[in-house]
């Protein structure tokens, strides 16, 4: 019997994720906390009472929109700015819950690949198996620039960046210890073996890495691996690499289709039936009636910074789209040569998938209701329990749940939403033993023999 879908709890250290000023409302006061420890104690226990898979935090490294319009809107709106940094929580965390995953977001410019696996081998640890890692190469200029480089580096490029970059860390975490190195023989001496721990002398583009690794070998070795990569060169990543992935879909009809296409291309790389799970973004905004949430959903509307929205999308997208009047129609921007030929063709797709179904929308209205929060969804607990088993039925095998606010929204979720969802079969009453890896997939702790982490092997040592 399959298992009820996967679901994650999305979340940032930090004031506003996706719903852009919102801390000024009543509702949104409380992510004003976003700099301690207890309130995100409390998110975790709330986490578990609702028998979710695991935590994913996300994370960039710079300011969204430095480079665009006159470089404010997302630091006087306080949109995904300041960051606290993601793995500096995670052992906390792990110490007040027994099962949630506890997945972290890091790019390949903050850490070099020696130090990164280091950090993750020890979370592992004190996590007892729990850890995962999102795997990104950075969107934003201004992240790149504070690691020393001149600006950003181009896409494709990254993603060989970020290949060689896992290779360094799959040696070391699969490769420089075989099974059986802890010895801890009090009568020889003997604590560790070190004809079983291994040098892995990476030399690549990027990387110069000696080893071996110093760190025992974690419960899971190699954290549970997400990733989000939709275009080519990011979905080859994916296939390659990644365990989970998050699908671009905000239909289900799309997901069927994409979900189809995507498992085609994972077995066509050698990946074995079920080890690649997909994951679309889910989120809602809950109401004990149906007019309730749409009275919500307005709030959330009435409430967003735009500044703050409009630099999160410049700075995400890598166009600067602070000059266009919120008000102008879509299609006029689709005609306004002065756009280029880039941003017109993006104009041109957005019209042409006709969102407003036959009414024309601004810019304002495609923002709010269509970028700020993709496939968002307002009803009630039954009604998101139906648009759920929809995207079940289209063959996703889990959900990335958005929340309204990052602070103080996740009982809503738990107690009103998780009960009827448990009832029908669509989540789990209760958590499998084992690592994440063992809970997600059911095959055990380690990566699968077949993943390239696990193939690559070590290198013949240079002398
Ligand atoms: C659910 C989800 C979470 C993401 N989280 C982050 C993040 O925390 N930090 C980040 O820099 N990029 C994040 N991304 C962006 C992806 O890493 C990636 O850049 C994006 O999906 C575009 O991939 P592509 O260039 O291959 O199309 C996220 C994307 C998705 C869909």
């Amino acid at each position: 019997m399959p298992r009820p879908p996967i679901y994650n709890g999305f979340l940032h250290l930090t004031p506003n994720h996706h719903s852009h000023g919102y801390w000024r409302t009543d509702e949104g006061r409380i992510q004003l906390g976003y700099k301690d420890l207890d309130p995100y104690i409390d998110v975790v226990r709330t986490l578990e009472r609702g028998r979710f898979d695991s935590l994913f935090i996300a994370d960039v490294v710079g300011v969204y929109d430095l480079e665009y319009g006159d470089g404010t809107g997302t630091i006087r709106a306080g949109s995904q700015f300041p960051e606290n940094d993601p793995a500096a929580i995670v052992s906390a965390l792990g110490y007040v819950t027994e099962h949630l995953g506890l997945a972290i977001t890091s790019n390949i410019i903050q850490d070099h690949p020696f130090s990164f696996a280091r950090k993750l081998s020890s979370l592992d640890h004190y996590t007892h198996g729990r850890v995962g890692w999102n795997i990104v190469t950075s969107y934003l200029s201004n992240g790149f620039r504070n690691f020393g480089h001149n600006g950003i580096t181009s896409h494709d490029e990254r993603y060989e960046w970020a290949q060689e970059y896992l290779d360094v860390t799959y040696k070391l975490w699969e490769h420089s210890w075989e099974d059986g190195a802890v010895v801890a023989d009090a009568a020889s001496g003997t604590l560790f073996d070190p004809d079983k721990i291994h040098t892995i002398d990476h030399v690549g583009p990027r990387y110069k890495v000696q080893g071996p690794h110093i760190v025992e070998p974690s419960p899971q070795r190699t954290p549970v691996l997400f990733q989000a990569g939709n275009s080519t060169a990011g979905r080859e990543f994916a296939v390659r690499n990644a365990e989970v992935t998050f699908l671009p879909s905000v239909t289900p009809e799309a997901a069927r289709k994409d979900v189809r296409e995507l498992q085609e291309q994972a077995r066509a790389a050698g990946r074995a039936p079920g080890s690649l799970k997909t994951l679309v973004q889910l989120s809602t905004v809950i109401g004990s009636t149906e007019e309730e949430a749409r009275r919500k959903q307005q709030h959330l509307h009435d409430n967003i910074d735009f500044d703050g929205l409009i630099g999160f999308y410049s700075g995400g997208s890598g166009i600067d789209f602070t000059s266009i009047d919120p008000e102008t129609p879509l299609t006029e921007l689709r005609d306004r040569v002065a756009l280029g030929d880039h941003v017109r063709s993006i104009f041109r797709a957005i019209v042409d998938a006709d969102l407003g179904r036959g009414r024309e929308l601004t810019w304002r209205e495609y923002l709010l209701e269509h970028a700020l929060l993709p496939g968002r969804f307002a009803g009630t607990p039954e009604q998101i329990a139906d648009h759920v088993q929809g995207w079940v039925e289209a063959g996703v095998d889990g959900f990335n749940v958005v929340p309204i606010t990052t602070l103080g929204w996740w009982g809503e979720w738990v107690d009103h939403v998780v009960p009827v969802l448990q009832a029908r079969g669509l989540a789990q009453t209760e958590y499998a033993e084992g690592t994440l890896r063992q809970k997600l997939f059911g095959q055990g702790d380690r990566l699968p023999v077949t993943h390239h982490g696990r193939a690559l092997g070590l290198a013949p040592a240079l002398t």
